[in-house]
């Protein structure tokens, strides 16, 4: 990493940049200390528009002045041909054929989208979860016709399972496999992307179907706790927690909260006897994830806060926990069903999106998977 901050820095492009999670990608990566952001890209109805025209800027910080000028592009890699690395905010109608024309291009791509999630030779990494999995970006490269040898897709997952497997994946690193989980989720406006919920439907409501959303997080939970198990043929695929099956219910709810998304989580383990609260609680706040100890620089410098205060997490107060990196968990407590139930709450634009895409175009640097213009 020491190279790139020897000055030369990677170009990147942000596709989607004038969206909800695009425009947390700007914020984010405008003082980056490894990326310089060099092109934008969006719809038709954005193209030819310098950046400042063309958003809708929702942010509570003033659009970065680097990024003001840039002119908007349409989402083809001739526009971004001097970067290396495209975050991905795009619309998941349009997200699949144009992150593959960037990765045909030898890009590296970054999605937050939901269409290559299920691909099996595409990573799904929530970056302080399952790091491990970068290392099936090679046979990726390997299988694409023709083989690449810079680009490849890595996606991050959805914001809710974002929230979820992060304090799933600190409990079995302590107490080994979690063998079932049910998660009742209520999430956050901006989750849907701008405008969203139509204010008549979510102000004083609930809304108790997200489409699609309780069948991704069930499924990729199982993918991104799952470890890689590689053939007689030397293929690598993912196993889908396989070894441990593990089983998820989740119940998804719209709430009128503009960012985080918050959820009641309740799991039993496969070994008996369970561990107590107590020491759920220890291990969650002792979790240090690679991207922490390897020195990411979006990483947050504690992954899990968990309350002691019986009314805490909320929305409000516990959503920029580590500028948005970090998650809240609080109220451990025994479940008189399962083993132990806890409350967690993720900002879903942050790591759950924008954040996430970050840290692990970071990782994929510390791993030698993206070059820096002084080392290609
Ligand atoms: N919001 C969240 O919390 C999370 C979102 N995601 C995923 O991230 C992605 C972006 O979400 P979000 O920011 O909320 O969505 P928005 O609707 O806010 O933004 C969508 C972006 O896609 C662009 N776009 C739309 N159509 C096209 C097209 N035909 N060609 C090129 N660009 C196009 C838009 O550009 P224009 O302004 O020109 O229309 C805009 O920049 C989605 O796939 C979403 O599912 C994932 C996790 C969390
Ligand atoms: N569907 C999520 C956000 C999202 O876009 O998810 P995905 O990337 O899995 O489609 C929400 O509404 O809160």
């Amino acid at each position: 990493m020491s190279k790139i901050m020897d000055g030369k820095g990677i170009r990147v492009g942000v596709l989607g940049a004038t969206g909800t999670v695009g425009q947390r990608f700007i914020t984010l990566l405008a003082n980056h200390p490894f990326f310089i952001i060099h092109a934008l890209g969006a719809s038709a109805r954005s193209a030819g528009k310098p950046y400042s025209k063309a958003a809708n800027w929702k942010q509570t910080t003033p659009i970065p002045s680097i990024v003001r000028d840039i002119i908007v592009h349409e989402c083809k890699p001739e526009h971004f041909e001097n970067c290396t690395v495209v975050f991905s905010g795009l619309d998941a109608e349009v997200a699949g054929d144009i992150e593959s024309a960037f990765r045909a291009a030898d890009l590296a791509v970054f999605s937050n989208a939901k269409n290559y999630r299920r691909d099996p030779s595409v990573p799904l990494v929530v970056p302080l979860v399952n790091a491990s999995h970068l290392s099936m970006i090679p046979q990726q490269q390997a299988l694409h016709q023709p083989p690449l040898k810079r680009g490849f897709v890595l996606t991050n997952a959805n914001c809710s399972t974002t929230g979820l497997v992060i304090p799933l994946h600190a409990l079995e690193k302590s107490f080994g496999p979690i063998e079932s989980c049910i998660v009742t989720t209520m999430q956050a406006i901006s989750g849907g992307g701008y405008p969203g919920v139509p204010s008549l439907d979510i102000i004083d409501n609930v809304v108790p179907y997200i489409g699609g959303e309780e069948e991704k997080m069930e499924w990729e939970v199982l993918k991104i706790l799952g470890g890689i198990t590689q053939g007689d043929d030397g293929l690598k695929t993912f196993d889908m927690h396989a070894r441990n099956p593990l089983r998820v219910s989740a119940s998804c709810n719209r709430v009128p909260v503009i960012d985080g998304h918050m959820m009641t989580v309740s799991v039993r383990f496969a070994r008996r006897p369970p561990p107590s609260p107590q020491h759920v609680r220890e291990a969650l706040v002792a979790f240090t994830p690679e991207a922490q100890s390897i020195g990411c620089p979006s990483a947050p410098v504690h992954a899990i806060f968990v309350h002691e205060d019986p009314d805490r997490p909320q929305p409000r107060l516990d959503r920029y926990y580590q500028d948005g990196a970090g998650v809240s968990v609080g109220r451990v407590r025994q479940c008189p069903v399962l083993d132990i139930k806890f409350v967690v709450l993720a900002n879903n634009v942050s790591i759950g999106a924008a954040t996430s895409s970050i840290i692990n175009a970071e990782l994929a640097i510390s791993k030698g998977f993206v070059k820096a213009p002084s080392v290609q």
